[in-house]
Order: structure tokens, then sequence, then C-alpha cells
């Protein structure tokens, strides 16, 4: 019994458009979930995410088990009460985090071994640790098993070698996380960019069975092409009756593509972190507000676009706070970029029901070109 129903309300080619209903809130899907890796979607308060429409953010399991510990945030009351966020919250369980951020890690088929990155002290995340941090501590809605993360390029040995302890440690994610009726299990399909693995793992995961399936592995460095590519088939390959989650994507053209490829969800940095930088996104591409050509235009950064916040500040003043390296230039930017990104899911949603997902798509790619 899934926990959480997915109600496909419409389709478009492979893309899909519905909801998925958690007891804290209905996500529309396509959705997009902004990064709240320590408890804080970055420079924004929660009643900023909030007005951008986000059903949904993501935390991270391995920063806040390091710190403030995820038993800490449990004496407090669990995430959503310490962040005062109180929708839907999905934690990624810290087997990329680990293996691209802490110093020392080691990898056994038991667990994974590491040195936090603040503070050199020695830590262990296993499947089952994962489950107890991200379910019983966190108090998240949506759990992410333990993978294991393989760089790219890699070996077609080495990446089934990781699949294929991704898929034991899915097992025994699963045990770990029991039946609960408020809280779901993602699994996460790994086997690099071979599809072979790719499917091998898809049939582990089904058999498993969970309440949605995550495609791992990507936006490590394979480029838009080699992304393109994997997306070309791992998306069918998972039930195309649970939510499908492409982790750490990505770039607006990223997001359209996998869109019209069967992808549900999506989660990245991106937009925080370029807000914090300088750059806005907008409908014809990504500007930098740093650069001389804004000094004194007087026009807002998104007139046709009523709600994002920043639609009253000229590029002027934005290009003001950037150069001045004003904590508000950082602020509403990344609220405009959140805006932007949440206006993006809308439009796709838009779109795929009134299935004209495919002109969408054409008229996106040459806008976004045009910068
Ligand atoms: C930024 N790119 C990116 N690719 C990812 C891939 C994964 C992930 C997070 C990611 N972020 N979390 C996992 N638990 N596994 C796969």
């Amino acid at each position: 019994m899934a926990a959480f129903p997915f109600k496909i309300d419409a389709t478009d080619g492979r893309a899909r458009t519905g909801i998925l209903a958690t007891p804290r809130g209905d996500i529309r899907t396509p959705a997009f979930m902004p990064v709240g890796t320590v408890g804080t979607v970055k420079a924004m308060t929660v009643d900023q995410v909030k007005s951008t429409s986000a059903d949904i953010i993501l935390g991270n399991t391995y920063h806040l088990m390091l710190r403030p510990t995820a038993e800490r945030v449990a004496r407090l009351g669990g995430l959503h009460k310490f962040m005062r966020w109180d929708k839907p919250i999905l934690t990624d369980s810290g087997g990329f985090q680990v293996m691209s951020l802490s110093k020392i890690c080691k990898v056994k088929e038991e667990a994974v071994t590491f040195q936090s990155h603040l503070d050199g002290s020695r830590h262990v995340l296993s499947p089952e640790r994962s489950m107890e941090i991200q379910a019983d501590l966190l108090g998240s809605d949506i759990v992410m098993q333990l993978d294991e993360l393989v760089s790219l390029p890699t070996t077609e040995d080495k990446a089934a070698d990781a699949m294929r302890r991704s898929a034991r440690w899915a097992q025994r994610c699963k045990d770990a996380f029991g039946t609960r009726d408020a809280q779901a299990l993602f699994g996460i399909q790994q086997g690099g960019t071979f599809a072979s693995l790719r499917q091998e793992s898809a049939d582990r995961l089904r058999e498993i069975g969970f309440d949605g399936y995550a495609i791992g592995g990507l936006a490590v460095g394979e480029g838009h092409e080699g992304m393109v590519e994997v997306l070309d088939y791992a998306p069918e390959m998972l039930p195309a009756e649970r939510p499908r989650y492409l982790m750490g994507v990505g770039k607006p053209i990223d997001i359209v593509e996998a869109v019209a490829r069967g992808v549900d969800m999506f989660d990245c940095v991106l937009p925080t972190r370029s807000g914090r930088h300088g750059q806005a996104w907008t409908w014809d591409g990504p500007i930098n507000l740093k650069n001389a050509r804004f000094a004194e235009d007087e026009n807002p950064l998104d007139s046709n676009s009523s709600v994002s916040p920043s639609c009253d500040y000229s590029k002027a003043y934005l290009h003001h706070l950037v150069r001045a390296d004003e904590i508000l230039g950082q602020v509403l930017l990344s609220w405009h970029n959140i805006a932007f990104f949440q206006d993006l899911m809308s439009q796709l949603r838009a779109a795929i029901a009134e299935g004209r997902l495919e002109a969408f798509r054409r008229t996106f790619a040459d806008r976004q070109r045009r910068m």
C-alpha cells in the first residue's frame, strides 16, 4: 500500500502532471524542490519560500547530522518545527554528500565511515542509521534510501558494483523504515550511463517496492548531452504509477527536457546559489546583475511576472546591491530565482494539461538561447 496517493491528471507524450498527496500537503507535479540544506533555503525566510508557491523543500541528512546533529533537531521537535516549515520536506540520505563533501570516506558493505568537512570528527552512516536520522529524528515526509555514488567517468564494472550495493542497501532501508502511513520512502536508481545496469537497478527497486523512485548518478559531471542520453530511457524503466525524481537537476532547460521524458520531481541549488552570486534567471535566459550594462537600467527583472518579488526593484538597484555585496541583493535574487523556477513548473504543468508541451519546449529553448 503506497504511503502517499499519486494521482496523474493528464499526460502529454511521456510527460505527466498530477498531485502527490501527503499528510502535510499536496505536491503539484512536475515539482521543483528548493534546497534547504542545513534547515534553511539559503538567504530566504520560510514565508518568502511559501510566497513562491513551492509545495515542498529538501533537507540534507549529511549536513544536519554534523550540525546541529539529528538528535538535537529531534529534541527540538523535529525539522519542520525547528525551521517553521509546515509543508512537506524531502530529505536526502547522505550518500551523495558524504562522497562529495567529506574529507576521508570509506565505503564498506555495512556502512560508510567519514570525517566531517567541518571539524574532521569521525562519523558512521549505515542504511539503518540514515533511516533513523531521516524518519525518526528529523521527521521528514519523504525519505531517500542510502546509496553509493560513483563519480563519472567510471567503468561498467565499478558502476555495476556500486549499483548492486545500492540495491542491497535499498532492501536494508526498506526493512529499517518498515511500514509507515505518514511518511514515504523512495528508492534511487543507479547504474551510471549503462542502460543494462539502469534496467537491473530499476528491476531490483521495483521488486523491493517503494513509494517513489529517484534517478541518481546524474548531474555529476556527465554534461547536458550525457544526461539527456540517459533520460531517453531511464525514467520509463521506473514504475509509471509512482513519482519519478531526478536528483540534483537542474538548469531550466534540463528540467524542461526531463519533464518531457517523464520526470515528476526535481531539486537543485542553482536558483539560490546563482542568486547569491548575482545571477537572475528569466524567460530570456540568465543574466548577471554585476554587469555594467544594468547600472542605470530602470526596468524590473521580470515585468510580466506579478508573482516575482523582485518585479518592483529596478535592475539598476539590484546591480548596485550586487556590486556593493549587500545581503539584500542575495535575498532578492534568491527569492526571484526560486519564484522563477516555480513559475516554470506551473507553466509546465499547464502545458501538459493542455497538450501543448512540445510547443512550450520549442519556444522556451529558443528564448533561453537568446542570451
Ligand atoms: C547536483 N547533482 C546531484 N546529483 C545527485 C545524485 C544523487 C544525489 C544528489 C545529487 N545531486 N543524492 C543521492 N542520494 N543519490 C544520487
